[in-house]
């Protein structure tokens, strides 16, 4: 992933009460504006084709089960490095681009195997702090950190727990995400929220807030694991809280929708949320990821079907 060489990276700012209280959302306002979003014609032919291309860009391509294997986590990065067919990539004149995903996303026992395969090439992802429910010790889940930073992860995705947010301790939300920043060092930290446990869209209004001025990196929707994952009204909420924080602090922080996007219709959902609230830096990968496992088959059979006409069937498309 190349980060532009003026980019300044998020840092702790202070938990700030004052601004909190005065966060509020108008759920009826944001389901409106999400409806009109999803049911809006997207773009078409060339230009969808291009975004899909660069939708393929911003995927963290993902694997989080629990019979995860060695050889499973090697073909998944094979894939995230040469994520189309060759046929695909020439009839679409990509040969110059060396395509890849944004990262891979593994649990920390597979980060020493994505290593061996993608030797640098791309950045490792590690879930952690107890990932998904983040309900080990706080020294565990610091410990958690460490070590996959030491194994080779450049991104952590961090769980925050639930109860400081559910339980409105602002303060030790703000506490637990500073102590985990400060374990990353130079690796970049996602905030997972967890949303479908957050039961109102203020409640993650007020988690991201709170995440970024702990200097999240990015604040990411679900673990793909609860009930309800990423949707396009937390989104707006998230990324209005994105806005927000950078016009007060001058940050800029990612988003990271994950869990159940699977479809090239709904990346391009939450590719136009994120050029419509925040405009064209948010499209880039150092600003934008799709935690996504399914997702890239999908994009692969659309854009085969851009090129032939027809589609193919999903198991001709190989998955890790
Ligand atoms: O962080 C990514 C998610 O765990 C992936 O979820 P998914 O398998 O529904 O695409």
């Amino acid at each position: 992933m190349s980060i532009p060489a003026d980019f300044k990276r998020n840092e702790a700012i202070g938990l700030d009460l004052g601004w909190l209280n005065h966060i509020h959302v108008n759920k009826a306002a944001a389901d409106r504006r999400a409806a009109s979003l999803a049911n809006r014609r997207t773009v078409k032919k060339e230009y969808q084709a291009a975004w899909l291309v660069k939708a393929i860009e911003l995927i963290d391509l993902t694997t989080l089960s629990g019979d995860d294997t060695p050889g499973r986590v090697e073909r998944l990065c094979m894939k995230a490095m040469r994520p189309l067919r060759t046929d695909l990539v020439e009839a679409l004149g990509l040969q110059e681009r060396n395509l890849m995903t944004g990262a891979v996303c593994v649990y920390h026992e597979m980060i020493r195997h994505a290593d061996k395969v993608l030797k640098g090439r791309l950045p490792i992802a590690a879930v952690s702090t107890g990932f998904p429910a983040g309900l080990t010790s706080m020294e565990t889940k610091v410990r958690e950190i460490e070590l996959s930073v030491a194994d080779g992860a450049q991104e952590i995705d961090i769980v925050i727990t639930r109860q400081h947010v559910l339980t409105g301790n602002w303060q030790a939300l703000y506490d637990e995400m500073v102590a985990y920043r400060q374990a990353c060092g130079e690796a970049h930290v996602k905030a997972i929220l967890a949303t479908g446990d957050l039961v109102t869209l203020e409640n993650v209004a007020k988690a991201s807030m709170v995440c970024m001025m702990a200097g999240a990196d990015f604040i990411k929707t679900s673990t793909g694991k609860e009930g309800v994952n990423a949707t396009i009204p937390v989104s707006l909420v998230m990324v209005r809280a994105i806005r927000e924080f950078h016009e007060r602090t001058g940050f800029k922080v990612g988003y990271k929708p994950a869990g159940g996007v699977s479809t090239a219709k709904a990346a391009l959902q939450y590719m136009t949320v994120m050029k419509e609230e925040l405009g064209n830096e948010w499209l880039e990968p150092h600003l934008f990821r799709i935690g996504a496992s399914s997702l890239l088959t999908d994009i692969e059979r659309q854009l085969e079907h851009h090129v032939t006409g027809n589609y193919s069937a999903v198991h001709r498309h190989a998955q890790p």
